[in-house]
């Protein structure tokens, strides 16, 4: 059964499609799209238990968060196996996500708290008070490199805050979805506040243009986010949280440890291979001696990459790309580069092992006059060369995108230059762009996201602020008739 709505499984009247396990092609999951009636019926459900989820007490809300918490960590290996299995990760990597997904919670609470707190004051006969409401339907969007972590990262503040959800995900990772809404209901959710519908993007369109949802909480690609957005034009009410790509720089300028330069930017740029919205996709290197001995280095490390699948048993370092079809966008982009006159210090190829499994590539475009400002989501690296420590912030910000950006260097001078004038929502010394806390605020700026950052801010647009004025003593009073009313009170 593919929708959950208003609590009962539905097998659903779309069509029909599967997931695939990349690393060997077997089918994951099976299962018929929901129809458009079927994704307002879920609509309908969320709204109905809107109002009931929003008084049940905020303790109580925690709680059933606290239960669905302990039943991901009761069953890790299974929710870490089929996220390696449909999403193509190695197992570490998919242990770390389904970990995520665990932590979230926690974290969540502590956010809700700190960010969405009530405050009260009393100034004379009037009592001041701030508290947060939810917002109603929330309508999720997830992706599919973090088939679990990122979507968790939008569900779980959400329902902390009284929302009810409907959950659209990838519809590459449709068996992950599943897993998280039983355990959701296994948690002791109320009916109707979860629901999950799955299929592609006629299902999102569909749930994007419901006049039901007051909200809309998006992870994906650009394209993805703008024909959204688009979707809601004429409707400004409903809050809109778009985390979308990046294009993101990484600076290597006046490095002692070239090794450790080189690990951590094979780190920024090919863990997850290369599938995530935080990886470096711009190498910034300055031209010249030092430059080029970094680099020497950094091909080296890269010839020690291991690509292999969840089920191997020796160590390996990324697995296949989500699919197919997902390598073949990778190296199209990288035949165009080449085609622009990109030298390729390391090519970006197809294994052996199957059609989704790439080796990482390291391409030059520094002589690429008309490079596209675009994101390739995969295990791609593109090096530019440049005279300066100047040029290489100039060449950083040159993008639409903002999400992450970062230098390697000993020189913190270097970093106190970078930091005020890089254009993204995180700026990183010496460390990876990826893996950001989910203690801190995530979000972009440019085509990344729009000023909605998730993680820790999550909380901020899972629920709106109240103002309340009221008398301190709690009866009907005034003291003293208004200037220019002329009335004679009987007391
Ligand atoms: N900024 C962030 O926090 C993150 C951003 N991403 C980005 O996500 C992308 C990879 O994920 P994908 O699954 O390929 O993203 P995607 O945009 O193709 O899909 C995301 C979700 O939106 C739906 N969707 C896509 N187009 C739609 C439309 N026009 N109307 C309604 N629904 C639509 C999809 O079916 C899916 O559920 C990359 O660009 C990556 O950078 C991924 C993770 C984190
Ligand atoms: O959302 C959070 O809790 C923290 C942000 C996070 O986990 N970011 C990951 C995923 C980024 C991606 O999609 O691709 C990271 O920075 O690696």
């Amino acid at each position: 059964m593919a929708h959950l709505i208003n609590g009962s499984w539905i097998e659903g009247s779309g069509t029909l499609f599967t997931s695939i396990d990349p690393s060997n092609e077997e089918t994951v999951w099976t299962g018929f799209a929901a129809t458009e009636a079927e994704v307002a019926a879920a609509v309908a459900a969320a709204r109905d238990a809107r109002d009931s989820w929003a008084m049940t007490p905020l303790a109580d809300r925690i709680a059933t968060a606290e239960r669905y918490a302990a039943i991901l960590t009761e069953e890790k290996a299974a929710l870490a196996e089929l996220i390696a299995r449909e999403a193509g990760k190695v197992l570490w990597d998919a242990e770390g996500e389904a970990t995520a997904m665990i932590n979230k919670v926690g974290i969540s609470v502590r956010a809700h708290e700190e960010r969405t707190g009530t405050k009260e004051a009393v100034n004379g006969l009037i009592r001041s008070r701030l508290t947060h409401r939810p917002h109603g339907v929330m309508a999720v969007f997830g992706p599919y490199n973090f088939p679990g972590h990122l979507p968790n990262g939008h569900i779980v503040p959400a329902l902390i805050a009284g929302n009810t959800i409907v959950f659209k995900p990838s519809e590459l990772t449709p068996a992950v979805a599943e897993f998280m809404a039983k355990a959701w209901m296994k948690a002791g959710l109320p009916d109707g506040v979860f629901n999950l519908v799955q299929g592609a993007r006629a299902v999102g369109e569909a749930l994007a243009g419901d006049p039901g949802i007051d909200g809309l909480l998006f992870t994906g690609s650009v394209r993805g986010g703008q024909s959204i957005a688009r979707t809601l034009i004429d409707r400004p009410e409903v809050i809109q949280a778009l985390e979308m790509g990046g294009n993101n720089p990484l600076i290597v300028h006046e490095v002692n440890d070239l090794d450790a330069a080189a690990v951590l930017t094979i780190l920024s740029a090919f863990v997850s291979s290369g599938q995530r919205c935080t990886c470096a996709r711009r190498l910034i290197v300055p031209v010249g001696e030092a430059g080029d001995r970094f680099l020497a280095r950094l091909i080296a490390a890269m010839k020690g990459i291991r690509v292999g699948s969840w089920s191997d048993t020796a160590d390996v370092f990324m697995g296949p790309v989500v699919s197919a079809a997902a390598a073949d966008m990778v190296l199209k982009a990288e035949g165009d580069l080449i085609a622009k006159g990109a030298k390729a210090l390391v090519e970006c190829a197809e294994l052996p092992r199957g059609e989704a499994f790439l080796s990482p590539g390291l391409l030059d475009v520094t002589d690429v006059k008309t490079r596209p400002d675009a994101e390739i989501f995969g295990p791609l690296l593109q090096l530019i060369r440049v005279p300066d420590f100047e040029a290489a912030v100039a060449e950083a910000n040159n993008t639409r995108f903002g999400l992450a950006s970062g230098l390697i260097s000993d020189s913190r001078a270097l970093f106190e230059s970078f930091y005020p004038r890089a254009r993204a929502g995180i700026v990183n010394w010496n460390q990876q762009l990826t893996g950001a806390a989910s203690t801190a605020p995530f979000g972009g700026i440019g085509l990344s996201g729009n000023h909605r950052p998730s993680a820790y801010y999550a909380a901020d647009y899972a629920a709106y602020p109240v103002a309340t004025m009221e008398q301190a003593e709690g009866r009907v009073a005034v003291a003293a008739n208004p200037k220019g009313l002329v009335f004679e009170r009987a007391e």
